[in-house]
């Protein structure tokens, strides 16, 4: 039981497993700062502290009810929902309506957030409906039709267009959909219009993602003549950190950030607080690209902007705005098309990177058809639902065992191969289906001795090292040379091997969270699903799972397991899918 200094729901609440200590803690110091005693708010801000905590930006409180799953090991015991909610209404810590003055809780139509939340989402919305409300920028689409060489209609061109015609554009696709591809093209269209160049700017939430987005603009660059130093970085470095606050950075709205186009890969990772920062920094007359894959796991912290972005009602007035030079009335766009692309969405759907059959597994269960998850599992051919780890295992032993003889024979390059031929992949970190378990498993499977760094273990970098250039999530593979064993990592260049004496935070990685694994690609995967009752299997995380492969997916679990993560979405409460109150009729 977890010990809660509270009494009454509170208690009750936390001991169901719904609150945690730090949850109710955290109501009880608001209340007391407030002289608030009524246990309705109580619960209200112990509710609305664990909505952020699972990544909520706020809380429903009309259907907080049903959204509350208890934990697993948790005591069942019946909760005592509030009959009603309007005690809310009278607190001393509540402010109620968009204009009310400060109060740490703040309640707008029938959603109660931290007021933190209320002002960054606030800061979104303003910056969103300002870019909407602005005359477009004039651009000439002439040049698009040689940029695309592919027949007309396209949804690249299309994206192309839209968002040169915009202040903001969202560009979202599952791997390989080419976006970049897109977004070189769009940067080509823009550096040719007339006047000064503009001055561009690379951005993603994660070391990692921005490295790619370099190597993949970098790869498009001569193809669309590019100029070669652009470079991409992290948004807190493009930003700017301040030794003195996590959450607030050198450029903001009184310093604004010097570029005309900014372009965020991986947006699918980025929390509110960041979006709002980032739009704060932003010149009026900056565009914003937004490139990611809405289906993807949510970000850490809370907020899932860009799933947002995507989902928002458009505004009635706003024309679906379909350039005519795209030539894409016949892209077989419909009306969900339609309307994201009258808030400046356009989804690639082709991927370059996986063939038929995993595009039709992804696409089932993005769209949360278990039954066709189900027979496309039992077709055979590249899928399979397995319900043992026999196969996975044989699996791993023989890319192990080649794995090892090529990092024995000091060959860095075949290593790097055979670490991009499978990959493992757990919801759970802990516990009988997670990662830690697995990779110990998996080491005695390939018969390396418990702690022993020996060549052909494959790692995975867990902090950014900015010395070595690594950044958190980059995996490698331990090789002999005749200095003795280094860890090879891929890089642009040609691996270049670091003694395992200079990594500080690495970790075996036979297998990975799919959390971990997001932004990478791997020939075969396999996604150990943990049983259906597990709060963390959800339909996000299966599709982030199925989509890093690029040639066959095998998923071991029960089918009740599947039919769990398809039906269970990430639901993350947020003000930005509605219309402002009184915004449009
Ligand atoms: N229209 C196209 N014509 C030719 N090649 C293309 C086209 N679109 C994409 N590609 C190629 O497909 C591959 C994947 O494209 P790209 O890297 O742009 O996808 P992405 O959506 O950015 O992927 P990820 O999300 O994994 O970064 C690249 O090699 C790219 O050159």
């Amino acid at each position: 039981m977890i010990p809660v200094r509270a009494d009454g729901v509170l208690r009750q609440f936390a001991e169901a497993g719904v609150l945690t200590a730090a949850d109710v803690h955290v109501a009880l110091r608001l209340a007391r700062l407030g002289g608030e005693q009524h246990e309705t708010v109580l619960l209200a801000a112990a509710l609305a502290v664990r909505g952020v905590r699972a990544g909520s930006v706020c809380v429903e409180l009309a259907t907080v009810a049903d959204s509350v799953v208890p934990e697993e090991d948790a005591e069942p015991i019946e909760l005592t929902w509030p009959q009603d909610w309007s005690p809310l209404h009278d607190s001393s810590v509540v402010a109620v309506g968009a204009d009310a003055p400060w109060r740490p809780l703040r309640l707008v139509d029938g959603l109660l957030y931290l007021d933190r939340y209320w002002q960054q989402e606030q800061q979104v919305r303003r910056s969103l409906d300002e870019r909407a409300a602005r005359p477009a920028p004039t651009v000439n689409l002439a040049s698009l039709p040689t940029l695309f060489a592919g027949p007309a209609p396209d949804l690249q061109r299309l994206a192309t267009a839209v968002a040169a015609g915009r202040w903001i554009s969202v560009i979202t696709g599952g791997p390989g959909t080419g976006k970049t591809h897109t977004v070189a093209r769009l940067l080509r269209l823009l550096l040719d219009q007339p006047g000064p160049p503009p001055r561009v700017a690379l951005a993603a939430p994660t070391g990692k993602a921005a490295a790619r987005l370099q190597e993949s603009v970098l790869e498009q660059a001569a193809a669309v003549g590019l100029p070669l130093d652009l470079t991409a970085q992290t948004l807190h470095r493009l930003l700017g950190w301040r030794p003195d606050s996590r959450s607030r950075f050198r450029h903001d709205a009184t310093n604004r950030l010097p570029f005309d186009i900014v372009v965020v890969d991986e947006s699918s990772m980025v929390s509110l607080t960041m979006m709002a920062r980032l739009l704060e920094a932003l010149r009026p007359t900056a565009r914003l690209v937004l490139m990611g894959d809405p289906d993807q796991l949510t970000p850490v912290d809370a907020g899932a902007v860009l799933s947002d972005l995507v989902h928002r009602p458009a505004p009635p007035a706003a024309a679906d705005g379909v350039p005519a030079e795209t030539s894409a009335d016949g892209a077989g766009l419909d009306d969900e098309d339609r309307r994201q692309l009258r808030n400046g969405v356009v989804r690639l759907r082709v991927s370059q990177r996986y063939g038929a059959n995993i595009a039709g597994l992804a696409e089932a269960v993005r769209t949360g058809d278990a039954d066709r998850v189900l027979e496309l599992l039992d077709a055979g051919e590249d899928l399979a639902l397995d319900p043992s780890t026999t196969a996975v295992e044989e699996q791993i032993r023989a890319v192990a065992d080649e794995m090892r003889s090529a990092a024995e024979a000091g060959d860095a390059d075949r290593c790097l191969v055979l670490l991009g031929r499978h990959r493992l992949l757990c919801a759970h970190r802990h516990g009988p289906f997670g990662v830690s378990a697995w990779n110990d498993r998996i080491g005695r499977l390939t018969g390396a001795a418990a702690g022993e760094w020996a060549p052909g273990l494959p790692l995975i970098v867990t902090a950014n090292d900015y010395e070595n250039k690594l950044w958190n999530g980059d995996t490698g593979v331990v090789v002999r040379t005749p200095e003795g064993p280094r860890a090879a990592f891929p890089r642009g260049a040609g691996p270049a091997p670091v003694p395992l004496s200079r990594l500080s935070a690495v970790s075996p990685a036979h297998a990975l969270t799919v959390h971990r694994s997001q932004g990478s690609q791997f020939e075969a995967v396999t996604a150990l699903l943990p049983p259906a009752t597990s709060t963390l299997l959800t339909r996000e995380l299966l599709y982030t799972a199925v989509t890093r492969a690029s040639r066959s997916v095998r998923v071991v679990g029960s089918e009740e397991a599947v039919r769990a993560a398809v039906g269970r979405q990430v639901v993350r409460a947020s003000g930005l899918r509605r219309p402002q109150p009184g915004e449009w009729p």
